[in-house]
């Protein structure tokens, strides 16, 4: 069987600026896994380049046994990427915004589908508004759905929670973990280290376009955790994070 994810001596610069250094790593099928790693580490460089959007120095990647270059279409089909950023066509209405993604994809009747995205995400009462009247949070969830119209099997969302309320987080984090249980491969990037313990299974740390630490949420927090100096003694991933990110880790 192919990996969901297989990411081999990947580098990318930016002119002098090395954002990805010889970056390897494969994520399995069914795996909920979380990229961190402090701003400008080359999360999003590195989605970028498993999305198609940007080309790689060197290197190889591949979204279940598809190349993403070699095999762009076949490889872009098999993944959803919620992006950063909140990027839409102002005019469209929810609905049709879907509608659009899905043609995108070649897929045409797909409103059953389309509605029940919308069901889960809390959007069938927005569905014929317009994407400029919605609230931030609102447009967030337009994002994950348009991740999620061509029912991919690979799911990467990059910092799905930013600017979010308590409210939608939860809910968001109810539905990608019922993906999750449902075969689907999800890796997220975020800065709330107390979710990314609490949804996944396994953990890589970007610095400076490179790997400094790669395991189990588990195995991380018993290596690399400190007892705090609240005396409570319980570490948490944020304690981990610093102490990999201050020079920690090998
Ligand atoms: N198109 C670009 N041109 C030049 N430099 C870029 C470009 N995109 C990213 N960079 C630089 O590459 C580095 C990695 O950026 P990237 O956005 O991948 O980091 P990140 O880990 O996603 O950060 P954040 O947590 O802030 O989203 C940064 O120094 C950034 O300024």
């Amino acid at each position: 069987m192919h990996s969901a994810i297989s990411i081999q001596q990947i580098s990318k610069h930016y002119g002098a600026l090395q954002a990805l250094n010889d970056v390897s790593l494969t994520i399995e099928p069914g795996e909920f896994f979380g990229l961190l790693g402090p701003n400008g580490a080359g999360k999003t460089t590195l989605i970028s380049i498993l999305a198609g959007l940007v080309k790689a120095d060197k290197g190889h990647a591949s979204i279940l046994g598809a190349d993403v270059q070699k095999s762009f279409r076949d490889a872009r089909r098999m993944l959803g990427v919620v992006p950063q950023e909140l990027v839409f066509d102002p005019f469209f209405t929810v609905r049709e915004t879907l509608r659009f993604q899905s043609g995108y994809f070649g897929i045409r009747n797909n409103d059953a589908w389309i509605d029940e995205i919308m069901a889960n995400l809390d959007l069938t009462g927005k569905a014929d508004s317009n994407m400029r009247a919605l609230s931030g949070g609102m447009k967030r969830r337009v994002l994950v759905a348009q991740a999620l119209v061509h029912r991919p099997p690979v799911i990467i969302l990059d910092e799905p929670t930013a600017g979010v309320d308590v409210e939608l987080r939860q809910s968001l984090w109810q539905f990608i973990s019922r993906l999750n249980q449902d075969g689907h491969t999800i890796v997220l990037t975020t800065h709330y280290l107390e979710e990314a313990e609490a949804l996944c299974q396994r953990i890589a740390m970007l610095k400076q376009g490179k790997i400094v630490a790669l395991d189990t949420t588990a195995n991380l927090l018993t290596r690399y955790g400190s007892a705090k100096k609240d005396g409570e003694g319980k570490t948490d991933l944020e304690d981990v994070f610093v102490n990999i990110m201050s020079g920690g880790a090998q």
